[in-house]
């Protein structure tokens, strides 16, 4: 380039919005996907020379997504559906070199009335599936499932005691809380799974249980760093197929209320607020992860 300088760069398009609806006679499903896709490829004349003859428009990228949800004749789980556009993107442009998907599916699920599952009825759910899918020109694909926005809280088998204590510690020991968190989770699978959905509801279901233990008994908790460690253990221990998982759960506190002579706390008011909040994330890996696989 005539200059000491290194030149690195990407492009795509954010918040393509999608639905897809799939019509059978008895059942019809939708879902709905905001798509963010990334291409890196070599189009440096684009920069340097304002040549764009190597420059995959991001609008063709945008278009892209809705010529691929209609290609899409079954409902597809998400990430086969990132798959099948990452895969694209690689296989016309000579150019692109490698490619990242995210997508955030909207939970949309089926209503039921009267215990019977509405043939074409929706409701908006509460927490979001994502994904994101790497392919390098190789054809090799990393799949990152996730889950955002799992608001989980119990009343009780909750504490915090022995941490360090000096002049800034102003936080009483307790072995009785309130525990809140908005669980965001990613977990990279080591090869493709039966079904991607399956497999999400199952990793969430194990995510949940370990946080709650049983209906009756529940599971002491004595800190977010210990339950999350356990949620993100008993993920990897049940899913071979699960290489790492990364686990954020923010501390959504509730502040016992204690007014002088108007509310004496006996674990019943609280001022619940998530701000500040504590911020506890983590990862486990397996010792011989790889990183990438064909899928
Ligand atoms: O579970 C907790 N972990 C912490 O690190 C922490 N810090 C704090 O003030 N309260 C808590 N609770």
């Amino acid at each position: 380039m005539g200059e000491d300088l290194i030149l690195e760069q990407k492009h795509g398009k954010a918040r393509v919005r999608v639905a897809r609806a799939w019509r059978q006679s008895g059942k019809q499903w939708i879902v709905e996907w905001n798509v963010n896709i990334m291409l890196y490829s070599e189009c440096l004349a684009a920069y340097t020379n304002g040549d764009n003859s190597d420059i995959v428009a991001t609008d063709s990228m945008k278009n892209t997504v809705y010529a691929k949800a209609k290609e899409c004749a079954d409902h597809v789980p998400v990430e086969d559906f990132g798959i099948l556009l990452g895969k694209h993107f690689i296989a016309t442009y000579s150019q692109v070199t490698a490619v990242t998907i995210k997508i955030v599916e909207k939970p949309w699920e089926r209503v039921w009335i009267d215990g019977i599952p509405h043939e074409h009825g929706f409701k908006l759910g509460t927490e979001k599936h994502t994904v994101e899918i790497n392919i390098n020109k190789g054809g090799d694909v990393k799949v990152t499932s996730g889950v955002e926005g799992l608001a989980l809280l119990k009343t009780t088998q909750s504490g915090f005691e022995g941490f360090i204590r000096d002049k800034y510690t102003m936080l009483p020991e307790t072995k009785e809380r309130i525990l809140a968190t908005e669980v965001s989770a990613k977990w990279r699978y080591t090869r493709k799974p039966s079904c991607y959905t399956d497999a999400y509801n199952a990793v969430k279901k194990t995510l949940v249980d370990v946080f709650f233990g049983s209906p009756h008994v529940g599971v002491y908790s004595p800190s977010v760093q210990n339950t999350l460690y356990f949620m993100a253990q008993a993920v990897m221990h049940k899913f071979p197929v699960v290489e790492s998982i990364h686990l954020s759960m923010p501390n959504l506190h509730f502040l016992p209320v204690n007014i002088s002579n108007i509310v004496k706390f006996d674990h019943d008011v609280y001022m619940p607020t998530d701000e500040p909040h504590g911020t506890i994330e983590a990862s486990l890996t397996r010792k011989d992860f790889t990183g990438f696989s064909k899928m």
